[in-house]
């Protein structure tokens, strides 16, 4: 969790406990020395006093400042007339609050803002909708700020104000921008959302006055955190509310609203505002005051306002619509050409699933069309979520490729192209996918891609619902460029990239089967052939799904046929959609958070607006290709899949990844590679085995017993050689010292010739058989557990094998031999020896 004013936990700052007028935190810390007992520190204290008392004064005057202040400002309430209100310093607001807002230059409010910052001043609850990028972010953070200083909050009140967002990215912008107008207060404030370190906001969440989180974040604290306490809430913020009150969080939300204190202010806020009755009685609200409904203040800058008592529904101004359309299959072609056509621009494409956007981000990064790419969808990790959203606002010329993650809310600056290749859902998503360009009175370009089955339903429920008239853009085919041979030739050489492919095919077919509006999206019409191919697949995916289902179809209709008496189960069960694949969450498109960070192959994003976050049943409705579209929308049951996780699960998944264990490269000064030492040392036939082999994990036992085995008695061998090296040294020595001894004394060569002539007896060959068995040796030192070390000094090591072979020389050996392997040895055996490896 992040903090507004980063403090320690153990030290909290001088805070104003409410009621008290005391600085609790300098009173601790006085307490504290206190107890200590040391005198030295007590006349000290003493002596301080003196000094103190002007600041505890200042902290009194400031204190009765603040209480002033609030007064003055709580009369000025009632009088807040929001069409004579020009700048922000004409509100009534906290003198904190003006500063940071003029230092982030806000001085005129939108008109959002005028309406709804006085009635949620006076404690009331507002619903307030407005054109994107009007500014209603501020519209509430400045409420929000105003309550808790207006009530002289402090962090050991614990949390003040709630703020809802639905996505993680907009949490996180809502918690910049409230970094920006409170930084003047003293208060704390957490970001609560999924892919954050769990404990580490569990023990900090108790000491926030603010908390902006997501839903399914804000709910695991709620269960699982026993330090999390809300009966101190005051006010409930919904960014984006109709999403955070759609089918897709409702039951998260009412249990999130069940832990809410009932007398609390309420402010919620959207572009397609709800106003369905059930949501406004789940809430809780009381008189609510509507801002920018019909017959109420419009959003800034509406291009089209609705009269009727719902909530206005509009585009930007400044913002150019088109649409073009175009079969499936020839939207690659048109992307690309497009984005090489708006090479200097920055440019977000919307899709319908996080596999497609990776894929069309991959291939492109490939293709290389001469623009930066990203790629920003639900199943990324969080940090690298924010790390692209932060890479997208900084970067002046960039093509995106996005879900809905970022179609709420996102304030991405000087957007100038919003292109949305695959059709939204409904008028709401187009508006929120739009409004990403055209913000804030700036100009902006929306293209909206269309197939000619989705033409007619979308545009005239655009006309009819915005009041819009919308361009249709005809392409010139001579401007288009198709990168088809390109990326079939991509395919053929990465496989993992062919894998992306299929699965993105796979994902927008699924998005399109589970679409709600079956008028709107029908799979049946696809060219299923001709949209692989345009991906670069050379065949044509299976997908099982769509053959059961209609497998299924036959089936009853069969029975139908047959006259036979089909069950109510039977049809249900017919009319089902099979997708083992789908997991609990159906998400929106990605535009819901996704508190799973992993790129599981069997996560679906279904974009539809009925998905459900705990995974129960959901009606669907399905439009029977060929059908009468009235008569064939039978209900479909999506069946509850609570898909297990287990090891043996994780463990495919990740050798699906296909990932290779590091390897080490050690280079020398020249930068020469070094051959690695403990390959090396790894037994010839193991070394083979292991490079011949792809190592895929696992233990084979067999197999690595035969190589113990091996390596076993490679290291013996190794260990003879050792042994024999050392052996011949210490007859070197030996023979130096013959030579010596023979030089020195003639008696002696007498004896040394008798010698002599016994050693020809032996062929005149070196006798060796005195040397101890290696086996032997290395047995007694493996049972003693004590390999002699190669640095051991060769006299040392001849010691120790003397005495360990002593006992296994017979009486009836020759002197020589036997005196050897004692440490008193004669002349007279020196000699001998001498003789004897001398051969002479
Ligand atoms: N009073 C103001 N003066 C100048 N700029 C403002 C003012 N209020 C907001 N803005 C700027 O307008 C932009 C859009 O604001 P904001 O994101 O709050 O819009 P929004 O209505 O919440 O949009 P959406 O519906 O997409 O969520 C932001 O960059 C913000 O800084």
């Amino acid at each position: 969790m992040q903090r507004q004013k980063p403090k320690g936990p153990g030290k909290p700052g001088p805070r104003f406990k409410p009621g008290t007028g005391q600085v609790k935190g300098k009173k601790e810390a006085t307490k504290g020395r206190g107890n200590g007992g040391n005198q030295g520190n007590q006349r000290q204290n003493g002596n301080n006093r003196q000094l103190k008392r002007p600041r505890e004064d200042i902290k009194k005057s400031k204190l009765a400042a603040t209480d002033t202040e609030i007064g003055e400002l709580r009369a000025k309430y009632a009088e807040i007339d929001a069409e004579a209100i020009k700048k922000f310093a004409q509100f009534p607001l906290s003198r904190k609050t003006l500063k940071a807002l003029a230092e982030s230059k806000f001085v005129h409010p939108t008109q959002v803002q005028r309406e709804s910052i006085g009635p949620a001043l006076l404690g009331k609850d507002v619903l307030g909708a407005a054109v994107t990028g009007s500014g209603k972010t501020l519209a509430f953070l400045i409420p929000v700020l105003e309550h808790l200083f207006m009530n002289k909050w402090s962090r050991t009140d614990g949390v003040g104000a709630i703020i809802i967002s639905p996505t993680r990215e907009l949490a996180y912008q809502i918690f910049e921008t409230l970094k920006k107008v409170g930084k003047h207060h003293d208060f704390s404030a957490g970001l609560i959302i999924g892919g954050k370190n769990l404990k580490f906001e569990r023990t900090r969440m108790d000491q926030c006055n603010i908390l902006i989180c997501t839903p399914g974040r804000l709910l695991q604290h709620m269960d699982e955190n026993p330090l999390f306490n809300t009966s101190t809430m005051e006010m409930l913020v919904l960014d984006e509310a109709d999403r955070c009150l759609d089918m897709g969080f409702q039951k998260t939300l009412n249990s999130i609203i069940e832990n809410f204190p009932p007398e609390r202010q309420t402010l919620l806020f959207s572009a397609t505002q709800t106003n369905t009755v059930q949501d406004l009685a789940r809430l809780n609200l009381k008189e609510p005051v509507y801002v920018g409904y019909g017959g109420g203040v419009g959003g800034e800058g509406a291009a089209a306002a609705s009269t009727s008592k719902a909530a206005v529904l509009a585009v930007p101004e400044l913002l150019q619509q088109s649409y073009v359309v175009l079969n499936l299959e020839d939207k690659i072609t048109m992307l690309w050409s497009f984005i090489k056509n708006h090479l200097k621009q920055k440019i977000i494409v919307f899709v319908a699933s996080c596999k497609q956007a990776k894929y069309l981000y991959e291939i492109f990064c490939k293709l290389r069309p001469g623009s930066p790419l990203l790629a920003l969808y639900g199943t990324l990790h969080q940090d690298r979520r924010i790390a692209i959203y932060e890479d997208f606002l900084r970067k002046s010329h960039v093509v995106m490729f996005s879900t809905d993650v970022a179609s709420r809310g996102l304030d991405f600056p000087a957007v100038n192209w919003v292109v949305q290749l695959d059709c939204p859902e409904d008028v709401s998503q187009y508006i929120h996918r739009a409004g990403r360009s055209a913000r804030n009175k700036t100009r902006g370009e929306c293209l909206l891609v269309l197939t000619p089955s989705e033409e007619e339903y979308m545009i005239s429920a655009l006309k009819e619902q915005l009041n819009l008239n919308i361009r249709c853009v005809q392409i010139d085919p001579k401007k288009l460029f198709s990168p088809r041979v390109k990326i079939e030739a991509f395919l053929a050489q990465f496989p993992e990239l062919r894998a992306t492919a299929q699965r993105a095919f796979l994902s927008y077919l699924k998005s399109v089967f589970l679409m709600r509006n079956k008028r709107l999206f029908n799979v049946f019409s696809l060219d299923l052939d001709a949209f692989a191919q345009s991906l670069g697949l050379a065949v044509t995916p299976r997908v099982p799904f769509l053959e059961k289902f209609l497998w299924r179809q036959k089936q009853l209709q069969q029975q139908k046929e047959k006259g036979d008496e089909v069950p109510d189960s039977a049809a249900a069960a017919a009319a089902t959609p099979v997708l083992p694949k789908i997991s609990k969450q159906q998400s929106f498109g990605g535009a819901s958070e996704s508190e799973d960070d992993s790129d599981d192959e069997d996560f679906i994003k279904v974009k539809r607006k009925d998905h459900d976050v705990e995974g129960e049943p959901v009606d669907l409705e399905l439009d029977v290709a060929g059908g009468d579209q009235d008569e064939s929308e039978e209900p479909l049951v999506v069946p509850k899949r609570e898909k297990l996780v287990t090891k043996a699960s994780l463990a495919k998944k990740a050798l699906k990844k296909n990932l290779q264990v590091n390897s080490k490269l050690k280079f020398d000064d020249e930068g020469e590679t070094l051959a690695d030492e403990r390959s090396q040392m790894k037994a010839l036939s193991a070394r083979q085995r292991s490079g011949d082999k792809d190592d895929d994990g696992g233990i084979d036992l067999v197999l690595s017993k035969a190589l113990l085995t091996e390596e076993d008695q490679y290291d013996k061998q190794r260990f003879r050689e050792l042994v024999k090296k050392r052996h011949k040294l210490q007859r070197d020595k030996l023979r130096k010292k013959a030579e010596q001894a023979k030089g020195s004394d003639e008696e002696e060569e007498e004896e040394e010739d008798e010698a002599g002539a016994d050693d020809s007896e032996s062929d005149h060959s070196v006798d060796l058989s005195w040397l101890p068995d290696p086996d032997k040796v290395y047995k007694t030192k493996t049972s003693q557990e004590q390999e002699p070390s190669e640095s051991e000094s060769d006299a040392e090591a001849s010691v120790r094998d003397e005495s360990e072979d002593e006992d296994s020389l017979s009486e009836d050996e020759p002197a020589y031999k036997r005196s050897k392997l004692t440490n008193k040895m004669t002349l007279m055996d020196t000699e001998a020896i001498a003789a004897s490896l001398l051969g002479s």
